[in-house]
């Protein structure tokens, strides 16, 4: 299915369903509310589900991959061979994602979309839509053509796996170079200081960070832009793998099922989804708030409130599976904890006089 088709049939939660949640909330045996944020999810599992009967599990975690010809400009810290040589890390199973994974239970696909190099192994999905974007301080990083293929990219692998039984999606990234194009994007979309959403990804100094500012700073003069036009921001700053999870998050609100974002880059793929498409923020959870500066700002706009808070700045979509836990506990609380009237607990303050 063209993505761009299929997102007219995306659809808002159930709130019927929504309400009855709530009122079964309202009946187990705790204060009202007392289960925070929890109770939030769980009202909104049942929303995105459809059912109060909603099972989270299995949930599949997916890395993109792509290059950046920004890297080009010394905007990272690292040089750009370490994204291909943390996914042979990944394929051999040494990474943060692939601990987290292994110990949440949870099936990990990686997937190559735009790396500069290829590496032939089975347990690569091969998506390459380019070798690399360009540098966009010159030129535009990837045609619009590129940009909506590599949306598709995403969008497949999605479709494909809920129809194969995923009951969720989470998404991360590896791609050097990465963040100079979220900053980019988050600058634009959310038209905020370079300050504000900035930051120093893999661990730049003061010096360099400045020069990672002016970069993107000279970078949208030369594009100059509206933000009105999501394909194009996405096209002149983007990246591959940032297309790619767009796509994946269209994919998880079209078929119903939760989307997991991870930090920051994630965060830039939430607010071209948004864009393109506002319905599909109802089926984004935001799983932590990431050091970066701008991914704050980027959950605010996008109004998604993180369930934690670990000072990670790292992506892969670590923070999504920390937050995993928090899903299965809303969860299993909504669904197995008694009643006040089953358990014959007063569910009344009982006045003194
Ligand atoms: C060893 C290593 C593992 C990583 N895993 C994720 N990232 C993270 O850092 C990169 C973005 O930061 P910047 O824009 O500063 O390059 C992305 O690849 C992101 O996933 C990593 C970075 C490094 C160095
Ligand atoms: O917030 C993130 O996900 C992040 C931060 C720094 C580098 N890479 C990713």
């Amino acid at each position: 299915m063209n993505w761009q088709t299929a997102i007219d049939q995306i659809q808002l939660l159930d709130v019927n369903v929504m309400k009855e949640a709530e009122t079964r909330l309202d009946q187990l045996t705790k204060p009202q509310g007392s289960l925070g944020m929890l109770e939030d999810l769980a009202i909104q599992l049942a929303g995105i589900y459809q059912t109060t009967r909603f099972h989270v599990d299995p949930i599949t975690s997916f890395v993109f991959v792509g290059d950046h010809g920004i890297t080009e400009e010394g905007v990272s810290a690292f040089p750009s061979e370490v994204t291909t040589q943390m996914v042979y890390n990944f394929l051999h199973g040494g990474a943060a994602i692939n601990v987290l994974t292994r110990h949440h239970d949870v099936l990990l696909k990686v997937v190559d979309v735009g790396m500069k190099d290829s590496i032939d192994n089975p347990r690569l999905i091969q998506k390459k839509i380019g070798q690399g974007t360009r540098n966009f301080l010159k030129e535009k990083a990837m045609t619009q053509q590129e940009a909506i293929e590599a949306i598709q990219v995403g969008f497949d692998l999605g479709v494909m796996e809920v129809e194969n039984g995923a009951k969720g999606l989470a998404i991360g990234e590896m791609g050097i170079g990465n963040t100079t194009s979220s900053a980019a994007i988050a600058a634009l979309l959310l038209q905020r200081s370079f300050d504000e959403v900035v930051g120093r990804g893999t661990g730049l100094n003061s010096e360099q960070w400045q020069h990672k500012k002016e970069i993107i700073q000279q970078a949208l003069q030369f594009h100059n832009l509206q933000p009105n036009d999501p394909l194009e921001i996405l096209a002149t700053f983007g990246g591959y793998e940032i297309a790619a999870m767009t796509g994946m998050i269209l994919a998880a609100a079209y078929k119903r099922v939760p989307i997991l974002l991870d930090g920051f880059n994630t965060g830039a793929s939430a607010l071209i989804a948004a864009k393109i498409e506002p319905k599909s923020v109802l089926y984004m959870i935001a799983s932590h708030q990431s050091e970066e500066p701008g991914h704050r700002h980027m959950l605010q706009a996008l109004q998604i409130y993180p369930l934690l808070q670990l000072n990670l700045r790292l992506g892969e979509g670590t923070g999504a599976i920390l937050a995993l836990p928090i899903l299965r506990s809303a969860q299993s609380l909504f669904q197995e904890m008694a009643t006040f009237e089953e358990a014959n607990v007063a569910n009344k303050i009982v006045s003194q006089n």
